[in-house]
């Protein structure tokens, strides 16, 4: 599963759009039943509008109705090159998979011969969620 989903994000990130900073990251993301959606970072000129790979990955699934989430594989480096370290996802794409995803939704790191896996709970300990708000924390 880690692997398919690696391979994945690594053929997403060829379609980055990151002209500014010319780091290119895909993200895959699996739901509970299977299917897959992929993400890229897309920059702007005004550089704040710019949105990552792992948040265009969710609100691609999220507007397509998936709710339920499994996994996510994350591949990122400088564009037109091999990804050649890992790279973790940012604190505020950490904070939206709070938002969708329970404490063991797992993250995986991706590069061409090698992958990382962490539980979001380890990545994003004594989060603020949803459940918050619900009172049931
Ligand atoms: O996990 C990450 C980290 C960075 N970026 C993007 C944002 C920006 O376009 C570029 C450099 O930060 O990489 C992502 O998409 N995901
Ligand atoms: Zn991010």
């Amino acid at each position: 599963m880690a692997r398919r989903l690696a391979e994945a994000a690594l053929q997403a990130r060829e379609n980055a759009y990151c002209p500014y900073s010319g780091f290119a990251v895909g993200a895959a993301l699996l739901t509970a039943d299977g299917k897959l959606y992929t993400g890229v970072n897309v920059e702007n000129a005004a550089f704040g509008p710019t949105n990552c790979a792992e948040r265009t990955a969710f609100f691609t699934a999220v507007a397509a109705g998936e709710r339920d989430f499994t996994a996510i594989a994350i591949a990122g480096g400088k564009a037109n090159e091999a990804a050649k370290d890992f790279c973790a996802p940012c604190g505020v794409c950490r904070q939206v998979m709070r938002e969708f995803c329970r404490d063991d939704f797992q993250i995986i790191l991706a590069k061409p011969d090698a992958v990382r896996v962490f539980a979001l709970k380890e990545l994003l300990p004594e989060s603020f969620s949803p459940d918050n708000l619900n009172g049931q924390e």
